[in-house]
């Protein structure tokens, strides 16, 4: 099987997340079956969120054996512990909370209340990555989640701005992000692209241009997500609406 990408469509976002959730389980167990651990990194966002939700609402839900998972975040918002619009406290809403991993399989981002600065966070997160990366910079993750925005950004990597070029850091501290709040923490493109498979997640007619344009072979500075391929497989998880866009010959049967 080829790495190209794939581009699934599902009729809604409802149905969206609960096919991924569904996949995501399966694969989970599939992956386990084969080795001792799974890294799994996450991400914020609406639909990022719905599918952590449709996890938990899944009756497979503890097929998984979450004691033997790992979750890291893609991205996050520098906001204090708990504060609601951070990506680690919806996921821990959605999902986390309500299933037996233990805490030190958790891997947040730094928070803003935490007594160190922006740039001492990014490091932080570089070397906890690193830590756990067997000689590499950071685990081998299993399956990385990200979300899309408008304008095309993954994580807190944005269009026309330096982060999407950066190669020789894991982990970047992002400022003035167009988006808010200003101040963030990503993942570098070289690390997500590290991923062993990435799944994007997105719905909604906003997403469409980004979307058509970064399958068509818009530049990555103008488009992020179009910088985007895991190792094994890169799988846009999306609606009808922000597949609106998407050439034709891309879309993959429905199953
Ligand atoms: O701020 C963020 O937004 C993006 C996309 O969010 P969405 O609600 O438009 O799906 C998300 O991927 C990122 O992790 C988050 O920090």
């Amino acid at each position: 099987m080829t790495n190209e990408r794939r581009v699934l469509v599902h009729a809604d976002t409802e149905s969206l997340a609960a096919s991924v959730a569904a996949r995501f389980i399966t694969k989970t167990v599939d992956i386990l079956d084969d080795q001792a651990t799974a890294n799994v990194v996450l991400t914020g966002g609406r639909v990022g969120t719905a599918v952590l939700a449709a996890i938990n609402a899944s009756p497979a839900r503890d097929t998984i054996d979450w004691s033997r998972v790992s979750f890291w975040w893609g991205d996050e918002r520098w906001l204090p512990a708990g504060d609601a619009e951070r990506n680690d406290q919806q996921a821990r809403d959605a999902l986390l909370d309500h299933i037996s991993v233990p805490a030190e399989n958790v891997h947040p981002y730094p928070s803003s209340d935490s007594g160190i600065s922006l740039d001492d966070a990014a490091l932080q997160y570089a070397a906890e990555l690193a830590a756990h990366g067997d000689g590499e910079g950071a685990p081998r993750f299993d399956i990385t989640f990200l979300g899309v925005g408008p304008d095309g950004h993954i994580a807190s990597l944005f269009p026309h701005r330096s982060g999407i070029s950066i190669e020789d850091r894991s982990v970047i501290p992002v400022r003035k992000s167009p988006k808010p709040p200003a101040e963030r923490l990503s993942l570098t493109r070289p690390t997500l692209n590290s991923s062993e498979r990435v799944w994007m997640v997105l719905s909604g007619a906003d997403k469409a241009s980004a979307l058509g344009l970064a399958l068509a072979g818009a530049a990555r500075d103008e488009v992020p997500v179009a910088g985007i391929k895991g190792r094994k497989r890169t799988v846009f998880f999306v609606d009808a609406d922000a597949a609106s866009e998407v050439p034709e010959n891309l879309i993959a049967p429905s199953y």
